[in-house]
């Protein structure tokens, strides 16, 4: 939490500012009450019209002092929480940003979203509310006490005594509500985790007609959400009619004790109504400081849920060294895997075991296997995603744990199973890799991507916008252009993690052949359940259960790799097999 004060830095003279003004109007309000005692019991009782026009006019200007100190200390507050809310969006941004693989798997992705936005939000309008209210509201609470006080200390007594009730009435309500409130936000969060996840998977829900049981689900968290939110509400909703009350009680009492006194001539009328004032103006106080009190205990949870993420660090070690592509030319084997074994966090079964290959340069490797054999999970070493168990993973001969995220990466195109496209122009989207990636550079890499052809029938080829997720691309075509994007700039290595699942027979079979003939210095890995994808690699990765249960040419391996066989003859007749 301590993490979170910095934030503040910068906006020193707002947390002053606010504050400072708020108390100063509510140092006007208290004059009020005081004011209109004296229009009653001087101008009224002496018909001096004079003297309630000059106090008249003093409770205007008391109006609007205490208005534009309102007004300055609503805008000092507002910069104040909105400029740290900024700050820190843009640094848990970043920060998340940092963190590897295995940090976002365990928090997960909705919960990030929610962090970053709904929590922010709560931060900001606490802190708000906090620099308005914090001083002015006890400080109300005393300053009507004090100046009670001066008008009749016997009557303060009173005055107190419910004062106390009140106090006590809010506390009661606010200890029971608390709770509550938290299991609020917690539900709200499962709400929202259900929201976004039926929304962003949104036509699997309508192919798979899941409206129902999904509409069931929400209904379910929604229901537990609203009895809660009723529950607390119900209790809270008791809060103004109890205040009132006791606020109230108090005014008779009040006016029943200054009967006498008013009667000796030891109090003016005025002052009797200078008390009730004071009175409403203690127990708003009091109510706005029982709201403040729930919104800054809100704001304190949210920044909890914010520190946890900031909390949050990578376990990898970035290394130093820059790797260059003259690094990877100098060595013959562009990739290679030293006895590598690999097990997810939380998992008790390895994804990989004890897996060495070497990639020469140049060369393309197939990687086959079945669902959940490993095939991802080995490509996502490679560009270090996660770090390995043991063994290491070398890429231009050096361990991928020395090179810098940044130089590692950029040596290296990849397509991931998803194809996922960012809003902007086909042209933004094929500069991810390279930025300022030429025209000529990016049409090549279309060529090759069997894109192409669809590009130039586009009415701005390749201004043409992308919307958000690639939306307005079909599936083939968004895994085409995830695939050029990755050629631009010709990396030395490139990985496509199945990324041509989508493309029919004619096209993938048009896509391998122009990565063959791309460049003699790309190395290329095919990931696939497809015997046709990879059956023309230099080499073919066969991966079983987490283990590499086979290595060769398709023609090697047909014949000494029982699994590999199988998943050919799965896909293909002998004769199929048998022949390129
Ligand atoms: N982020 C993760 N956290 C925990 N376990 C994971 C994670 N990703 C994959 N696994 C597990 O690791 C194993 C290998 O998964 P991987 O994605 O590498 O398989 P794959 O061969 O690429 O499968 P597919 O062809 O279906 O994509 C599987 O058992 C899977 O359940």
């Amino acid at each position: 939490m301590k993490t979170l004060l910095k934030y503040f830095k910068g906006f020193e003279k707002e947390t002053i500012i606010a504050p400072l003004f708020k108390m100063l109007e509510a140092c006007f309000e208290l004059f009020v009450p005081l004011v209109t005692a004296r229009i009653i019991d001087i101008g009224i009782k002496s018909s001096d019209r004079r003297y309630i026009l000059h106090q008249g006019i003093l409770l205007v200007i008391l109006g609007i002092v205490g208005l534009i100190c309102s007004l300055t200390a609503q805008y000092f507050a507002a910069k104040a929480g909105m400029g740290v809310g900024a700050n820190l969006r843009r640094d848990l941004y970043h920060h998340i940003n940092t963190l590897d693989y295995e940090a976002l798997d365990r928090t997960g992705t909705s919960t990030l979203i929610t962090r970053i936005t709904g929590d922010i939000n709560t931060i900001q309008t606490g802190i708000n509310l906090f620099l308005r209210l914090f001083m002015r509201a006890p400080f109300l609470v005393v300053g009507a006490t004090i100046m009670a006080f001066f008008i009749s200390p016997k009557v303060t007594m009173f005055f107190v005594i419910a004062l106390a009730l009140i106090g006590m009435t809010i506390t009661i309500v606010m200890k029971w509500t608390m709770p509550r409130y938290k299991k609020v936000q917690e539900f709200l969060d499962q709400v929202v985790l259900h929201t976004s996840e039926n929304y962003s998977g949104a036509r699997v829900v309508r192919a798979f007609a899941r409206e129902e049981d999904e509409y069931q689900e929400f209904a379910k968290v929604n229901d537990q959400l609203f009895l809660t939110q009723r529950k607390a509400g119900r209790v809270s909703g008791l809060l103004n009619p109890l205040t009132y009350a006791f606020a109230n009680l108090g005014i008779v009492v009040i006016m029943i004790a200054s009967a006498d006194e008013v009667n000796i001539g030891g109090l003016g009328q005025g002052e009797v109504i200078a008390l009730t004032n004071y009175m409403t103006q203690v127990l708003l106080a009091l109510l706005i400081m029982a709201n403040l009190i729930i919104s800054v205990t809100r704001a304190f949870s949210s920044a909890a849920r914010v520190s946890e993420v900031f909390a949050l660090k990578p376990k990898m070690v970035e290394g130093e060294r820059a790797v260059s592509e003259a690094v990877m030319e100098k060595s013959e084997a562009a990739v290679a895997f030293d006895h590598v074994s690999f097990t997810y966090h939380g998992q008790a079964k390895a994804a990989l075991q004890d897996i060495s290959f070497q990639a020469k340069r140049g060369s393309t490797i197939g990687v086959i296997g079945g669902t959940g054999s490993g095939k991802t999970t080995l490509v996502n070493l490679i560009e270090r995603f996660y770090d390995v168990d043991c063994g290491q993973v070398l890429v231009g001969n050096t361990n991928v744990k020395e090179y810098t995220y940044h130089s590692l990466r950029a040596l290296i195109g990849l397509v991931p199973q998803k194809a996922v496209l960012f809003t902007g122009t086909i042209r933004s989207n094929m500069q991810w890799r390279k930025p300022g990636a030429s025209d000529e550079e990016i049409w090549a890499a279309l060529k090759l991507a069997q894109a192409k052809e669809f590009v130039e029938k586009k009415t701005n080829q390749l201004a043409e916008r992308v919307q958000a997720e690639g939306k307005n691309f079909s599936g083939g075509q968004r895994q085409r252009l995830t695939i050029a994007r990755a050629f631009v700039g010709n990396p030395p290595v490139v990985i496509l993690d199945d990324s041509a699942s989508a493309l029919d027979f004619a096209t993938d079979k048009a896509l391998r052949q122009g990565i063959k003939n791309h460049s003699h210095e790309t190395t290329t890995f095919l990931v696939s359940q497809r015997v046709s994808t990879v059956r023309s690699a230099d080499q073919i990765l066969v991966l079983d259960n987490g283990l590499l249960v086979g290595k060769g040419t398709h023609e090697e391996l047909f014949s000494t790799c029982q699994i590999y066989r199988e998943i050919c003859l799965s896909q293909l007749s002998k004769e199929e097999a048998l022949t390129s």
